[in-house]
């Protein structure tokens, strides 16, 4: 399917009308209490969801990257969904997958969002059924005009500031602070999450410094790859939180 011909729904007014109208999912906060929000991604089974909800994870990441050692089944998916949707939001993860694959997946598990880990083109996330998270790899070549068009989407909620996983970048935070900078003007932006080799040694000074939306761990809570490890979720839970006692 060539998606040229669709036009990108861009939100209607300005970025206050913009923040009334987005979709806010039911277990969110309001931006003015200060709770930051806790993503563990690349969880690949229930036990492992339901010791991340019982953590404190707000939300649940389920990655459909098929070469990731994360990666579910739909059958997985489905099962995972089922038994934390009362507690956490779920999102289903991609990385340039086929529009009509994302639209199955998210009929098929009812899970409340999408991340776009890749290079989709805004056409493709205008045209997906539930809010979405723009994920940003940020290197030093990133300039806030190649992350502000996602934000003007009405389905994109949050963008995800992500560090590069194969590169090197020199230094990261010199590289987010032009991007971030423009993403606050945004409500989108204002939603940010961090990621990028977050655990829980690291991630209070980043909530300190960025007092992001919410932050993303997939790696740094495990004990093996695709494996999350009940202690390192409590942990991380426990260091984002401790700034805010
Ligand atoms: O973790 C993966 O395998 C993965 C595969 C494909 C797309 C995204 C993936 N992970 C995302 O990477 C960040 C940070 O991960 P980490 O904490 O540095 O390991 C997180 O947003 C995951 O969603």
């Amino acid at each position: 399917m060539s998606f040229g011909a669709m036009k990108p729904r861009v939100a209607q007014g300005d970025e206050t009308t913009r923040e009334a109208n987005q979709v806010d999912a039911p277990s969110s906060h309001a931006r003015s209490e200060p709770r930051t929000r806790v993503k563990i991604c690349g969880v690949t089974s229930v036990a492992d969801a339901d010791a991340a909800a019982a953590a404190g994870a707000d939300y649940l990441g389920l990655i459909f990257a098929p070469s990731s050692v994360r990666s579910v089944t739909l059958d997985d998916a489905r099962q995972i969904v089922a038994a934390v949707a009362r507690r956490c939001q779920t999102v289903a993860v991609f990385q340039d997958a086929p529009l009509e694959w994302m639209q199955t997946v998210v009929a098929a598990i009812g899970c409340d969002l999408i991340q776009l880990h890749g290079d989709e083109p805004l056409e493709v996330a205008a045209a997906l059924p539930c809010p979405v998270i723009r994920a940003v790899t940020v290197t030093p070549e990133t300039r806030p005009a190649d992350v502000l068009p996602w934000t003007r989407l009405e389905n994109v909620a949050h963008l995800l500031f992500d560090r590069p996983k194969r590169r090197p970048v020199l230094d990261w935070e010199l590289c987010l602070q032009p991007l971030w900078e423009a993403a606050q003007t945004t409500a989108a932006g204002r939603q940010a999450f961090i990621a990028g080799g977050l655990s829980a040694e690291n991630v209070a000074a980043v909530v300190q410094r960025w007092q992001p939306y919410g932050v993303d761990v997939a790696s740094g809570v495990e004990s093996a790859p695709g494996k999350k490890d009940a202690r390192r979720m409590q942990a991380f839970c426990r260091s984002v939180r401790s700034p805010e006692r």
